[in-house]
């Protein structure tokens, strides 16, 4: 049995990966961290555990006690994992972080969009970038993940077969997002309340949001330097969800659906939907699957790729222990091959 601890356990992808473990035969959550709700029963705040960790208390961040763990997800704002990641990581314990701070490969990039230098640039260079469609043999070695944020996820898994392929003008790509309002957190944010999120629609980060680097980091990869990314996020008023619709200028004559069908084909989490098809994000609520259709519409010059995922499963939480699966060996759908909840 595997010990987890969860830092930042009283927050939605703290909470998701509490839903999610508690039905992994193999992992066993012993610490919980909230400095709030410290004391506190986890089933008096969420009721919907009842019966799953009963017995379990939030407990205050201690490093000694997080160090008796095989693995620690870090479920917290970005700047916090960075902090104690180093201790642990140097006491045999393999972190997943689901925050920024172990995603982009560049500590000079994450001063410029996180407005602080990284605090440990040594590990963040040992780290590996959690997206296992691409890094799959890279997360099994890693002691340090750097889970990749939710539109990353949605928008790196659109593009990437058209990129592979060279099947696009990588200089020509668009991605217009959108997220649900779980996407912010939990924390109280104007943003959030009810009266300010529901019956409306609006962009955001507009000028530049710190999504872009990490996306771009991940294209360029895959690409080459020669990638030119818009990224527009908007925030739609329903809880969990990400639509992504990706624009990339054709080159040539291909067969995108065949491209895409052969790309995804070995891989649990990625369904390609069929030709002419649009999924919807209630397809995959709490579940770990990116939905993706691909388009062209009028057979003209631009390629539409639509790509949807639950922000807190296969944005966060979900892809979160599919890399705890593949770094312990265990198989990847562990406690992930659940259908999504409907309607
Ligand atoms: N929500 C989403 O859809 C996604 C979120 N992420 C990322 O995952 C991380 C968590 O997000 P989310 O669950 O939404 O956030 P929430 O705001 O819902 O929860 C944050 C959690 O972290 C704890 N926390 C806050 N500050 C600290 C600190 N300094 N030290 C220790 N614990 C702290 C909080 O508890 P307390 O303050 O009581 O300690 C709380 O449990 C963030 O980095 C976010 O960017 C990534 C992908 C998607
Ligand atoms: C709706 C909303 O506010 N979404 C968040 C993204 C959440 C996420 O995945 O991002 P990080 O892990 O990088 O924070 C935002 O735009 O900042």
């Amino acid at each position: 049995m595997i010990k987890v601890g969860i830092v930042g356990g009283s927050g939605y992808t703290g909470a998701e990966l509490l839903r999610l473990l508690a039905r992994h035969p193999y992992a066993r959550v012993e610490h919980l961290t909230s400095r709030k709700e410290a004391g506190k029963p986890v089933t008096e705040m969420f009721p919907q555990l009842r019966g799953f960790f009963d017995g379990l208390e939030f407990t205050a961040p201690d490093i000694a006690a997080l160090a008796g763990c095989d693995a620690v997800f870090f479920a917290t704002p970005h700047s916090t994992a960075m902090q104690m990641a180093p201790e642990l990581v140097s006491r045999g314990v393999r972190v997943v972080d689901l925050s920024a701070d172990f995603r982009l490969r560049d500590a000079a990039v994450y001063k410029q969009w996180y407005g602080h230098a990284h605090a440990c640039p040594d590990l963040l260079e040992a780290a590996v970038y959690g997206l296992p469609e691409i890094k799959r043999e890279h997360i099994r070695r890693a002691s340090v993940v750097g889970n990749p944020g939710c539109y990353p996820t949605a928008v790196q898994l659109g593009f990437l077969p058209l990129l592979e392929a060279r099947a696009v003008d990588a200089e020509s790509l668009i991605a217009d997002c959108k997220s649900g309002v779980s996407g912010a957190g939990r924390e109280l944010k104007l943003g959030s309340l009810f009266a300010e999120a529901t019956d409306s629609f609006k962009a955001y980060g507009v000028a530049g949001h710190r999504h872009l680097p990490e996306i771009e980091q991940g294209l360029v990869g895959i690409a080459g330097p020669a990638v030119s990314l818009t990224f527009t996020p908007h925030l739609v008023p329903m809880v969990r969800g990400i639509h992504a619709t990706l624009y990339a200028r054709v080159k040539g004559d291909l067969d995108y659906q065949a491209l895409f069908e052969a790309r995804y084909r070995d891989e649990p989490f990625v369904d390609v939907m069929p030709a002419g098809a649009a999924p919807d994000t209630r397809s995959v609520r709490a579940s770990n699957t990116c939905r993706i259709a691909v388009h062209r519409p009028m057979g003209r010059d631009t390629v539409v790729v639509l790509a949807v995922i639950d922000n807190l499963v296969k944005g966060a939480a979900g892809q979160a222990v599919q890399n705890f699966n593949l770094m312990f060996g265990f198989d990847e759908v562990t406690a992930l091959d659940q259908p999504p909840v409907w309607p």
